[in-house]
């Protein structure tokens, strides 16, 4: 727990699975926090004085010191917050525990993106490809329960956005991209960690999820 001299505030934003990632850590070394909601659109004086170069959500406020960047923050909680720990100490297994997250922001993001926000039909379908490729390469790294053995860490933490918006989002769009039948390993993980007590107390519902990303879409097509 953050001593009483401690303070921590978490600049975030609802229905967001960045900030999500850092609510999960958080709650797994169940270190107390402020929640600053901030808006889509109408972001605070303070984020923006926190976080001048992204201007975006999660910021971590530790005893005045921000940090931005839901990987970056998730490692400072690890490394301040010693119980229960996130990452491998085994130098090798934390660079793969890095790899791997650095992998679904950088592929697993933008391949879904292109298959969801491209109008261009020839380029959607390699975007659908190409998130299908960046899921095999996931669902061939589970090797115990989760991708941090038997218990949560790093890389399912990073996942969440793999684990719980996309099986939304793709029914909003009318795709078919993450199921049981393509994917076996990395379903059944999905089902664990979107289960895991504290994983369930923090995400977003459903009924709020859903419509909230059907508008979003909606928008996007109505622009096109
Ligand atoms: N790479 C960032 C992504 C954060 C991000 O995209 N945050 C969005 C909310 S989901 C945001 O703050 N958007 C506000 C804006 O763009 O004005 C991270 O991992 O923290």
């Amino acid at each position: 727990m953050a001593s009483n001299k401690e303070e921590v505030k978490l600049f975030g934003m609802m229905l967001s699975p960045f900030v999500t990632r850092v609510e999960i850590g958080l709650k797994l070394k169940g270190v107390g926090y402020k929640y600053e909601l901030e808006k889509m659109g109408n972001l605070s004086e303070a984020l923006i004085n926190y976080n001048p170069v992204y201007k975006k959500v999660p910021v971590l406020v530790h005893n005045e010191k921000p940090v931005s960047e839901s990987l970056i923050i998730l490692e400072y909680i690890d490394e301040t917050w010693k119980q229960n720990p996130i990452l491998p100490s085994d130098p090798y297994k934390k660079a793969l525990a890095h790899f791997w997250s650095k992998f679904i922001d950088d592929k697993f993001l933008s391949a879904i993106k292109k298959a969801i926000f491209t109008i261009d039909e020839k380029e959607r379908e390699n975007g659908i490809e190409e998130t299908e490729v960046a899921l095999q390469f996931l669902e061939n790294e589970i090797k115990d329960k989760f991708f941090g053995g038997e218990d949560i860490g790093f890389v399912d933490i990073s996942a969440v956005l793999i684990a719980y918006w996309l099986p939304i989002v793709q029914e909003v769009v009318g795709l078919n991209l993450f199921t049981h039948e393509k994917f076996p390993k990395l379903y059944k993980w999905s089902q664990d960690f979107t289960n895991h007590p504290i994983v369930k107390e923090t995400l977003p519902s459903r009924e709020t999820l859903l419509p909230y990303f059907k508008a979003r879409y909606e928008t996007f097509l109505a622009s096109k």
